[in-house]
């Protein structure tokens, strides 16, 4: 277990995958802080490789060159006002840092104009040397890159697509890694996502989060440890499982994406079952986990298990974001996307290392905001999309209560409440429910906030009344673009 350090009455994560800090910044103030959200996941604020075959990949982002706060996202200072701005806004950061590798295989220079040479692990901006990367006294595959998937030692000490390894055994390489966590816990961060952990063993990870400072006492409260969430890509075919790494922190939730899909993309398995949803379904504890229906890498069909819900299928995404948000299992995390032109060519997406809308200059291209709150530029902004902000309210208003009258009216047709703050019902094929059904919320006239909002007390969608046996009649058409009605005590005209 490992605590999100969320804002009293806050609960959800949003990934600003590739936004520059500056842009983040005005987010946390214009839009997340008043929203309710209660952390932004930013992309990895070190130096890394600038990749220029292909141009300027999102990937590049994950080969670093040093620990200095420049990338293409904005330099330290823009870094530190923006975590500064989203703190006051009650708005978290976590920053995706990776640990386990250097860049490799090629010689250059990094997004601060530092010099590698990744053939023989020398970054001296940090600085590194062939000592600090592991080599052939510890990694034993035939050309010291992991090729067997269910060889622990191979995973961890050989390099990653021949990305250099650094030697996480050493007191040295530890010191530098802390070193670089402690200058952004300095800043104000509330935490880390661990990229790559499946490549480091615990016991090191354990030793580097042993050298960490407490998070700020002023924004956090005194004797507060960072928050810490580790990716760990565990679908249960590989040696490697989750469980090895809840002792250091929670772990991204890889099932958790891929049970659902099933359910609410494919229709392989039915919303019926849901009554259930949670660590029976063979997943971790609820508190150990992280969980998301896509991520940067697998919404570019990565992911093995099958494709995840993203943006390219509106409905769905809407539909399992509404579910992921109403039900209490795992801490969430919404991906925050922007547009690429995918190419799928023999069942590979030919543009999957499309990097962030840009300038002529490769410079990552601002987010505009249109008068209708959606993004301009290239960004998807998921997070604005009403069906979806609307269910990071429902979250926070119904927080600490569990699920009650869990029902389904058919194989696809489910509803349930949450205490007596909340209900949902949805429909996840193209099926009619038409029912009556015990809200469990006190008596009054509620408004759907996912056909619409509550302002100015009143429902610009939808208005569902609720009688004083808590009774409502719901009537969805599975054919509709949001086939979800959902109530909760926040928004009663
Ligand atoms: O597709 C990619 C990048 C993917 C990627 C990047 C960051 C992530 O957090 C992630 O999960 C995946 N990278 C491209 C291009 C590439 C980049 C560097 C390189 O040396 C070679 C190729 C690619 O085709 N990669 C090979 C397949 C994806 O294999 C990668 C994995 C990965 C995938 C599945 C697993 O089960 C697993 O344990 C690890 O993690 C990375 C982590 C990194 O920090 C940097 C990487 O380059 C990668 C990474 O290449
Ligand atoms: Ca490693």
């Amino acid at each position: 277990y490992s605590d999100p350090h969320c804002a009293p009455g806050r609960d959800t994560v949003v990934h600003l995958f590739e936004w520059k800090w500056n842009d983040i910044k005005a987010e946390c103030t214009r839009f997340l802080g008043p929203r309710g959200f209660c952390a932004v996941q930013v992309s990895p604020a070190n130096e890394n490789a600038v990749v220029t075959n292909p141009n300027r990949p999102w990937w590049e982002r994950y080969q670093p060159v040093s620990y200095k706060l420049i990338t293409r996202s904005g330099n330290e200072q823009e870094f530190r006002d923006m975590v500064q701005t989203c703190n006051n806004a009650g708005v978290r950061i976590y920053v995706d840092t990776v640990i386990n590798h250097m860049t490799g295989g090629y010689s250059g220079s990094g997004t601060a104009g530092d010099h590698f040479d990744g053939n023989s692990c020398s970054f001296p901006a940090v600085p590194y040397s062939n000592l600090d990367c592991n080599a052939g006294d510890v990694c034993h595959s035939s050309d010291g890159s992991i090729q067997n998937y269910n060889n622990p030692e191979e995973v961890r000490n050989c390099d990653l697509v021949g990305l250099k390894d650094l030697r996480l055994s050493k007191d040295y390489v530890r010191d530098k890694i802390a070193g670089y966590l402690n200058h952004l816990i300095s800043i104000g961060v509330a935490g880390f996502r661990v990229d790559a952990a499946k490549h480091m063993w615990p016991g090191d990870l354990e030793a580097v989060f042993a050298r960490l400072h407490n998070v700020d006492s002023n924004t956090f409260g005194s004797g507060k440890k960072p928050f810490i969430y580790q990716e760990v890509i565990d679908m249960g075919g590989e040696a490697i499982k989750m469980a090895e790494y809840f002792a250091t922190g929670r772990v991204t939730n890889f099932i958790y994406g891929v049970k659902l899909a099933d359910i609410f993309l494919r229709h392989t398995n039915q919303a019926k079952w849901l009554g259930s949803w949670g660590s029976s379904w063979g997943m971790p504890n609820t508190n150990d986990v992280v969980v998301f229906l896509s991520n940067h890498d697998n919404q570019r069909g990565h992911g093995g298990g099958g494709a995840p819900i993203t943006f390219f299928e509106p409905k769905q995404l809407k539909i399992g974001t509404a579910f992921m948000l109403a039900h209490p299992y795992g801490f969430p995390r919404i991906m925050s996307s922007y547009h690429w032109n995918r190419n799928i060519q023999g069942g590979d997406d030919a543009n999957n290392w499309a990097g962030p809308p840009h300038n002529n200059d490769m410079s990552t291209k601002s987010v505009t905001i249109n008068a209708d709150m959606t993004c301009g530029n290239g960004w998807v902004c998921e997070h604005r999309w009403r069906q979806i902000y609307n269910m990071v309210a429902f979250r926070n208003v119904v927080s600490g209560t569990g699920v009650l009258n869990f029902k389904s009216y058919g194989d696809q047709q489910i509803s349930f409440s949450r205490g007596s703050k909340g209900f949902i019902a949805i429909v996840a094929d193209g099926s009619h429910l038409n029912q009556n059904i015990n809200t469990n919320l006190p008596s009054g006239n509620y408004c759907d906030v996912i056909s619409g909002n509550y302002e100015n007390g009143a429902c610009t969608g939808k208005t569902i009344h609720v009688d004083s046996n808590g009774n409502a009649h719901i009537n969805i058409s599975g054919t509709s673009d949001d086939p979800v009605v959902a109530i909760h005590v926040g928004a009663k005209v």
